[in-house]
């Protein structure tokens, strides 16, 4: 691997998102990793992420930005807690409470997209990430989303069986 991304330590029954889990072979593998005091996650789509031809299907972008910003949130709380990845502690695991998208410009289909994310808010369970969607030097979109600790219900369903 080029570089270490939450996503590569989120313990493996939690490691099925079909946007960001690495043990989902179907899924997009999204990876988010920190840059200095922002967060990064990039992405090429390929053909089949079209809307129509040319652009990309805002649907991937909400998925790209959703899982961006629970990796954010985990790799927030993680830091906060004094660990980096690679430690033995567990890396948290974040659901999505809130979603927002802005979809400024239309997103061309053929640049890789970067998704810079900002830890805007992090409180004891909850982290607020204000994200922007690049293409190029274009600014197609931009995300608020509110995440919080994964609650304990959701462990009975985490891994396929
Ligand atoms: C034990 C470990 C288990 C691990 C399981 C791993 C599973 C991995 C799964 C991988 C999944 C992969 C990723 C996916 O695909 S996640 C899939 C999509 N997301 C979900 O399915 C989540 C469904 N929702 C819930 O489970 C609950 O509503 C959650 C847990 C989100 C909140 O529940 P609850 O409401 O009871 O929590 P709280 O009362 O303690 O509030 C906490 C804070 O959050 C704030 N807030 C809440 N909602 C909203 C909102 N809509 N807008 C703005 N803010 C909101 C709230 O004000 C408070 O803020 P503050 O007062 O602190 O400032």
């Amino acid at each position: 691997m080029d570089f270490l991304a939450v996503q590569d330590f989120y313990p493996e029954d939690f490691a099925w998102c079909y946007g960001c889990g690495r043990m989902n072979s179907s899924g997009h593998h999204f990876r988010t990793r920190w840059n200095e005091e922002e967060t990064l996650t990039e992405y090429q789509p390929g053909p089949e992420h079209m809307a129509i031809p040319g652009f990309v299907y805002g649907g991937l972008i909400a998925s790209l930005f959703d899982c961006h910003s629970t990796g954010s949130a985990s790799l927030a709380f993680y830091r906060q807690a004094g660990h980096a990845l690679g430690d033995e502690t567990p890396v948290p695991r974040c659901v999505t409470a809130s979603l927002k998208v802005d979809y400024l410009k239309p997103t061309p289909l053929g640049p890789t997209l970067r998704v810079i994310g900002r830890i805007a808010e992090i409180g004891r369970k909850k982290v607020v990430v204000v994200s922007e969607l690049w293409a190029k030097d274009v600014l197609c979109a931009r995300c608020e989303a509110v995440l919080v600790t994964a609650p304990a219900s959701m462990l009975q369903n985490s891994s396929p069986s």
